[in-house]
């Protein structure tokens, strides 16, 4: 039985649960349960906090888990990314009361607050910038009003938590992060129950990025109307009743879809529809 990590709270367990559950797993019904048995998929999932999770797999106990880029960065675990999953993306930033400072050179003999002190330690050593590093488990935007520090180094998507605490982001982003799946460092990769899983997700990732396209178009048009709609492998083509038109069928990014068939319209195509792909092994 594969033995999955999940997300338990916070910003990565609601769109977890999702995408597996639209994976065709069964996910749990309250959130307290800390572990299900999904017993037709043979996997069985463990609910944990987020932090925590690249530390269990690496321990091995666990075969893959649902964590953040930058958590398993910051956690130093000896665990290593293997499908970057596309929700909760953010980067993560310092920020400082406007004219604190400019960059990162600015820091050195300031103390800096973070949930993150892994990343942040690192990241100071590197630019050779001698600061202190405090701990905080959250909200750290309020450490500065509060005088705990100078500077702060967190999670920022929107920004506003920034903008309504009066910072603003120095330097450069310090790293961009989104869910991803996690295995232990080195672990097989060829192990059929893991690939399977992975296949599962990726089939997610493609059904919602892309929509499936039908037109018809005239045989003269083709190369145009193929150039327009090259598909994953390549549309596939057959001919109508109608001699000299044919039908074509490929898949396109859903973010393009409607320019996409703008084009194809230009060109002559019609009877363009697009539908949804609801599942798909690549
Ligand atoms: N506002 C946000 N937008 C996108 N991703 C976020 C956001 N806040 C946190 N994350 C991501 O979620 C992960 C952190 O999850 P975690 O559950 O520890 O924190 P949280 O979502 O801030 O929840 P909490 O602080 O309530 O425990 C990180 O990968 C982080 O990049
Ligand atoms: O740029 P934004 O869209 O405002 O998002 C970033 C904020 O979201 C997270 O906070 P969360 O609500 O999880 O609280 P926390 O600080 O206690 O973790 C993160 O720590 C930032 O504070
Ligand atoms: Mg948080």
């Amino acid at each position: 039985m594969l033995r999955i990590a999940v997300p338990n709270k916070g910003s990565l367990s609601g769109p977890a649960a999702e995408m597996l559950h639209e994976a065709g797993y069964q996910q749990r019904r309250e959130s307290k349960e800390l572990r299900i048995v999904d017993p037709e998929n043979e996997v069985e999932f463990f609910y944990l906090r987020p932090r925590d999770i690249a530390i269990y797999v690496s321990s091995g106990r666990l075969d893959i888990g649902i964590t953040g880029r930058d958590l398993l960065i910051d956690s130093g675990a000896n665990a290593e990314e293997i499908l970057p999953l596309g929700f909760a993306r953010s980067t993560f930033r310092f920020a400082t009361k406007p004219g604190t400072a400019g960059g990162v050179e600015d820091l050195v003999g300031r103390t800096v607050a973070t949930s993150y002190e892994g990343i942040v330690a690192k990241h100071l050593a590197d630019k050779g910038v001698d600061a202190a590093v405090v701990h905080l488990d959250g909200a750290v935007e309020t450490a500065i009003e509060l005088g705990v520090a100078e500077v702060i180094a967190d999670v920022v998507e929107t920004g506003t938590s920034l903008r309504n605490a009066g910072l603003e982001v120095i330097g450069e982003p310090i790293m961009k992060s989104e869910a991803i799946v996690v295995r232990r460092t080195g672990a097989d990769a060829e192990e059929p129950k893991v690939q399977q899983f992975l296949r599962r997700l990726q089939g997610v990732l493609v059904a919602r990025t892309y929509v499936m396209m039908d037109y018809d178009c005239r045989v003269e048009q083709l190369d145009k109307a193929v150039a327009l709609t090259p598909g994953l492998e390549s549309p596939t083509v057959s001919p109508l009743h109608n001699e000299g038109w044919v039908a074509v069928r490929a898949m396109v990014p859903a973010k393009e879809a409607q320019r996409i068939m703008d084009d194809l319209y230009a060109i002559g195509a019609r009877a363009i529809l697009t539908t949804a792909i609801h599942a798909c092994r690549l």
